[in-house]
């Protein structure tokens, strides 16, 4: 028997020909309510449309994507449906869970959280590669061809997702990518609460670990700006560099001069991404 989900309908509004909806549902992955944004272009009115998750970055719901990347005009333009789930569970409240933006609420860091108290609501992994891409096949106009790219926290989680996953994803990439998290302090501070203490169970969820250990060969393609205040401490693109060029895995790595870590350099830049990532879901 197939399940269908139930979904709360929290806001449509037109735009550019299609529509940005919002819905709320119960999670059964996350054990509390969620609320994700889809963009649907013009074409799913008549035809399957292709679809590009967006894991959004620490501080983050579906809102900032969708409100500030300006990425709805090119997506019109493509045919791509976008998917922004939220960044964390919701509507919870457990111990330290608000006290800080980089941990707990906002700062889900798309893992399955294996500790007390997080394990039983904190399991974003699993609710953005199984139990979100079926609501959604449930309800909206797609096709089953899926690319994914994000933001910060969200880049590193478009790169592990993808990494991790061979094949399912037709293209990724991603802005300011925490690439390296077992080796920086936002990274360490969740792991290590999420995951326990040793770092053996942190790797599965790092990016630069995962292409050394050679899990795919899917191409990344990362945007990064060079003024961006968190480059040296968090996200350490060099790291990601090297140990692509010594394993000779395929990267695209654009530095973009001047560029700080905000939505600005993502509104830049998103069309490189919108069609890069057309050109992999409309290939026969
Ligand atoms: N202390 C800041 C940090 C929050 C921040 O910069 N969040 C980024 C993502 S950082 C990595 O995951 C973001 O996307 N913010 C939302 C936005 O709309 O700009 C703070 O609390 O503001």
């Amino acid at each position: 028997m197939t399940m269908t989900e139930n979904l709360e309908p929290v806001s449509s509004n037109k735009s550019f020909g299609g529509w940005h909806k919002r819905y709320r549902h119960r999670s059964r992955a996350l054990d509390c309510e969620m609320e994700f944004a889809i963009y649907l272009p013009p074409q799913a009115e008549t035809e399957r449309v292709p679809l590009l998750w967006w894991l959004s970055g620490l501080t983050c719901t579906d809102e900032n994507f969708m409100q500030k990347a300006g990425a709805h005009r090119v997506a019109a333009e493509l045919g791509i449906a976008i998917v922004c789930p939220d960044t964390s569970p919701r509507g919870t409240d457990l111990p330290g869970e608000h006290d800080s933006y980089d941990f707990g609420s906002g700062a889900g860091f798309y893992v399955n959280a294996t500790q007390e108290p997080w394990k039983q609501h904190y399991r974003m992994y699993d609710y953005v590669a199984e139990e979100l891409p079926s609501v959604v096949r449930q309800h909206f106009p797609v096709n089953g061809r899926e690319a994914i790219s994000g933001h910060s926290m969200g880049g590193h989680g478009a790169l592990t997702l993808a990494l991790r996953r061979p094949g399912h994803y037709r293209s990724v990439s991603a802005f300011s990518p925490i690439v390296n998290p077992t080796q920086c302090p936002w990274g360490r501070k969740a792991f290590r609460e999420y995951l326990g203490d040793d770092p053996g169970s942190w790797t599965q969820y790092d990016a630069c670990e995962l292409v050394a250990k050679g899990a795919s060969s899917q191409h990344l393609f990362i945007d990064q700006g060079e003024a961006d205040q968190f480059l040296e401490e968090q996200l350490k693109p060099e790291r990601l560099e090297a140990v692509c060029e010594e394993h000779d895995h395929p990267l695209t790595l654009r530095r973009q001069p001047g560029y700080d870590h905000s939505y600005f350099f993502i509104a830049t830049f998103i069309e490189d991404h919108l069609r890069y990532h057309a050109e992999h879901l409309h290939k026969r």
